[in-house]
């Protein structure tokens, strides 16, 4: 089932929590939709699932406007972060209480119920946990079971409100791939609210960013990732160091470089030196103990933390300023052949970033410094 949201928009007094908006959900897709608190996520979904009314605007399933139709006959699945099971129902019992409370005449047989509720705990692996009750089980088992409780209704889509968001950080992890697996299986629409740009990443087929009631991005995980469409979109996404300069214009230096102080990144060959801010991820920099051809950024190491398969370092910067520390990301094998120490002077070179100039808020210009260095390393 496919889903149409045409020029929906929704105000709460006087405010707007959702202005005008377009997006269409394809049929079999799973569609995160990402945002910072109160930009409007859960009032979209609500809006869809028909638990809210939109002020204007429409929705339609598979091309029919549902946008009058009642939440019972929307058959829309819900699942929310807080599991909502009935205490003094077992997991079966919780399974089987939106078929248990049908009208007679659309009520399966007791028999059929059964069944139906073993197949839905076989499908979220919960079989043997079938006559527990909720207080004896774990948070994820919890959410599990309120899937199984939302998938036996035979809904046609899914939509969930930040499903995981009370589970720690490694049930969370498990959860998402599991659901991901489950979505595939089953094939139906789903749609999912969070915060967390790591979950929407990795679960989504296309990902929704919304600000302020309105939506900043729609784009595969991918597509974001490498061309987020906005500093606002960038900077969401996290994980980015800001180096902000003037073009320089001191007698005796090259004006090829964006400069802050004694600081500077020359811009690659072929681009327009612009004054701006620079964006560059964590991991599309480099450090050494010299600075470079293209690159002179000195930074103080602040802190070395070894997790996973990475090595983070954060640094400060040194006689130059940035709004926040910036953060590199090194492998363990050069950090075993450097061994970096709190205190150290190290040089950043970018590999590849974004410039943010004034006039052009929206549209970064794309800079890569890749090639520079094989014309130094081959010189
Ligand atoms: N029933 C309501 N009455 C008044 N204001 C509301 C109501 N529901 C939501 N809002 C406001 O609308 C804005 C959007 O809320 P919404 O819950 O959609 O945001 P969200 O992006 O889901 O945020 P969060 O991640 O914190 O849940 C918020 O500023 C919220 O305070």
């Amino acid at each position: 089932m496919s889903i149409q949201i045409k020029q929906i928009s929704k105000q709460f007094g006087d405010f707007q929590a959702l202005k005008p908006l377009n997006l269409t959900i394809n049929e079999g897709e799973l569609v995160g939709l990402l945002g910072p608190s109160g930009s409007g996520k859960t009032t979209l979904l609500r809006i869809i699932a028909g638990l809210e009314t939109a002020d204007q605007g429409q929705i339609l399933f598979s091309g029919k406007d549902v946008t009058q139709l009642h939440v019972r006959d929307r058959k829309v699945g819900f699942v929310f972060q807080h599991y909502a099971l009935f205490r003094h129902m077992t997991v079966a019992e919780n399974v089987a209480f939106g078929l248990d409370v049908l009208p007679k005449q659309q009520r399966p047989s007791k028999a059929s119920i059964k069944q139906q509720v073993a197949e839905l705990l076989d499908k979220v692996q919960l079989s043997h946990l079938a006559s527990r009750y909720p207080a004896q089980l774990s948070g994820g088992q919890k959410q599990r079971i309120a899937l199984a409780r939302a998938l036996a209704m035979q809904p046609r889509m899914l939509l969930l409100d930040e499903p995981f968001g009370a589970l720690d950080a490694k049930v969370r992890k498990e959860l998402r791939r599991w659901l991901r697996n489950l979505h595939d299986e089953l094939g139906f629409t789903s749609v999912f609210v969070t915060h967390d740009q790591e979950e929407a990443l990795e679960v989504s087929d296309r990902v929704v960013v919304m600000s302020q009631g309105q939506i900043e991005q729609e784009a595969t995980p991918q597509d974001l990732y490498q061309q987020p469409a906005s500093r606002f979109v960038y900077d969401f996404l996290g994980g980015v160091n800001v180096f902000e300069g003037e073009v320089c214009s001191t007698a005796g230096h090259s004006n090829n470089r964006l400069q802050q102080g004694k600081a500077w990144v020359a811009f690659p060959d072929g681009h327009k030196p612009q004054a701006g801010q620079l964006y560059l991820r964590s991991h599309e920099l480099s450090l050494s103990n010299q600075p470079s051809a293209t690159a002179h950024l000195p930074l103080t190491i602040k802190a070395v933390s070894l997790i996973g398969a990475e090595v983070r370092v954060e640094l400060e910067p040194l006689d130059w300023q940035s709004p926040d520390l910036w953060e590199v990301v090194i492998s363990h094998s050069h950090y075993n052949n450097w061994q970096p120490q709190r205190g150290d002077t190290c040089f950043a070179q970018p590999q590849a970033g974004q410039l943010f100039t004034k006039n052009k808020e929206n549209q970064p210009l794309a800079l890569n410094w890749t090639k520079e260095h094989l014309l130094i390393k081959t010189a």
